[in-house]
């Protein structure tokens, strides 16, 4: 596609009208699973989404949320924000992060590389530090890549090697990170063996420490910024197996926000802070949670936390990040060429675009649905407004969040005439989801449904058009369940919760005054997932969608 202004065109669609406003609304983590009391969106009072489902099979169905429907190296990969934005965004289904490191480790092009080179340079005399997420969920990283890392770093001449690891327990069960951080020390002991000074440094519970994100709260990127690179943390243990096990003891510990710590020598010396020369590999391939500490890493000018220390440094990033900032500048693996995004394409088509959404899922609406590019294409077309989130809270304390207030902003947005297409996230399912408390996110998931209440309302009202869909399953289940989809035990005969997405598929209902008789869904692409809405929502504003997106899911027949 060139660059001149025609290459942009979008053809008039044969028989829908432009001018309307439409209404895309994600709900964040809400599947389709079968009703029961773990199942959090059955069991909560949500009258409208229950309405939007009567009007199945025409104007409600289900689409693929997770694996290869979403650019996941398998079909057990659960879906999440990243790469359902994406697809949502881009029409097209793009190979993730996920799989391009795999590739890349794969094939040893990971070490052949501009940005393995440059970390490289630092062997001889400094540390390789890799500072991420220790988990095998295969959202932000996976435990496989590192340890794959960790080997080819060592056959490329890393002679000193330190890991700062975050616990999850969001993507994969609380308490799993025992057996994470296990599994790393065994590896660490083979590369010891060998004459690799390696050890683990520092660790700390994601939500806690270091992975925040669209600057929510800054102190959890500080809390990490002391543990990593001054060596500085509440907690001191000389063994990170046990720093974990001891830490989860306190009153209401759990992995996601566990404290931070650093592992000290005999002299109670950190054995693993950033120093001047040192190298810094930060390994989660997924861009949200990892932007702010890259920025902190890689900025000269950062005003957003004291820093104490800067060190000079050769840090890359897994991937690039932000391809509009082009942070961090170096990396070790490409990120999927996401272009020619639905939301590009639309603005200059001249459709006036606002999206909204609070603080937590802001930059999924704009940054992940643009393909993680910051910014706008359009000023003048564009409105993007964040609604502040509370910080330094689980989610299941605040249950509603801010769906009200995105509400409200958006159905304003509606009203005022000014936008032809209003998108928001709608955060509570997946947000209070994550936290394990059903009862939680069983209101949650009636805010969210009071949400999309005042939204179509205002559609209603302006003769409008509205698309409501989600980004992948969460509060449909929230217990870890064995194959045979029974809910599973622990050794206490407590049932396990489960915290994470899931591989439910997720709704789509299109519907509102302004659509007009005789569209629906089709009935000839069963398999169709997140990555088809793109075109089903270019053809409502009155475009045929580009002929490389994947088919829009709706078609109009004589009435
Ligand atoms: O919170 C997050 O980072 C992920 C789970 O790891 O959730 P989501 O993909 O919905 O943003
Ligand atoms: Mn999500
Ligand atoms: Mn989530």
């Amino acid at each position: 596609m060139g660059s001149s202004g025609d290459a942009w065109k979008l053809k008039d669609h044969p028989k829908l009208p432009k001018g309307k406003t439409v209404a895309v609304i994600v709900l964040d983590g809400w599947g389709e699973a079968k009703p029961n009391e773990y199942n959090a969106i059955s069991v909560a009072e949500t009258p409208v989404m229950d309405s939007l489902k009567k009007g199945a099979p025409e104007h409600w169905r289900l689409i693929k949320a997770h694996g290869n429907a979403v650019g996941l190296p398998t079909e057990d990969d659960m879906g999440n924000s990243e790469v359902g934005h994406n697809a949502l965004g881009a029409g097209r289904i793009f190979a993730q992060g996920a799989k391009l490191v795999d590739l890349a480790l794969a094939s040893g092009k990971i070490y052949e590389g501009e940005g393995f080179k440059y970390v490289k340079e630092c062997f001889e005399k400094g540390t390789l530090h890799l500072i991420g997420l220790l988990s095998d969920g295969g959202v932000h990283s996976r435990l496989d890549q590192v340890q794959l890392l960790l080997k080819g770093a060592a056959q490329h001449g890393a002679k000193r090697i330190r890991v700062h690891a975050l616990t999850d327990g969001r993507d994969v069960l609380d308490g799993s990170s025992v057996g994470f951080m296990e599994t790393l020390e065994n590896d660490l002991a083979k590369l010891r063996e060998q004459g690799v000074d390696a050890r683990v440094a520092s660790g700390g519970g994601r939500m806690y420490v270091t992975m925040d994100r669209y600057e929510n709260d800054w102190d959890v990127v500080k809390r990490g910024w002391d543990a990593q690179v001054l060596g500085e943390a509440p907690h001191k243990f000389k063994d990170p197996v046990e720093a974990i096990k001891k830490l989860r003891q306190e009153p209401n510990a759990n992995d996601q926000y566990l404290a931070p710590f650093v592992i000290v020598d005999d002299n109670g010396k950190p054995v693993g802070p950033i120093l001047d020369g040192d190298a810094v590999v930060t390994f989660n391939f997924r861009a949200d949670r990892m932007v702010m500490l890259a920025k902190a890493l890689e900025y000269e000018n950062f005003d957003k936390f004291d820093r104490v220390r800067v060190p000079k440094i050769h840090y890359a990033g897994m991937l690039q990040y932000d391809g509009e900032l082009k942070l961090p500048s170096k990396y070790l693996v490409s990120p999927p060429e996401i272009d020619r995004t639905s939301g590009e394409y639309l603005v200059r088509n001249g459709v006036r675009t606002f999206a909204c959404s609070e603080t937590v899922k802001f930059g999924h609406v704009t940054f992940f649905w643009n393909g993680n590019r910051s910014g706008y294409f359009d000023e003048k077309l564009e409105e993007y407004v964040e609604i502040p989130s509370d910080s330094g809270i689980t989610f299941n304390v605040k249950p509603k969040m801010k769906a009200l207030e995105i509400a409200e902003r958006t159905r304003d947005a509606i009203l005022s005439g000014k936008f032809d297409q209003v998108r928001v996230n709608i955060p509570n399912g997946d947000m209070v989801g994550h936290t394990g408390d059903i009862k939680a996110t069983i209101e949650a998931c009636k805010a969210a449904d009071d949400g999309v209440k005042m939204i179509l309302d205002a559609i209603e009202q302006v003769g409008g058009i509205y698309v409501v869909t989600a980004d992948h399953g969460n509060a449909e289940d929230m217990v870890k369940r064995n194959k045979k989809g029974e809910p599973l035990l622990d050794k206490n005969g407590n049932i396990q919760i489960l915290t994470s997405h899931t591989c439910e598929p997720v709704p789509i209902a299109i519907g509102g005054p302004g659509l007009i008789p005789g569209v629906r869904f089709r009935k000839d692409l069963p398999t169709g997932g997140l990555a088809n809405v793109a075109s089903t929502f270019m053809n409502l504003h009155g475009y045929e969608a580009p002929s490389d997106y994947e088919p829009t899911l709706i078609e109009v027949v004589d009435k």
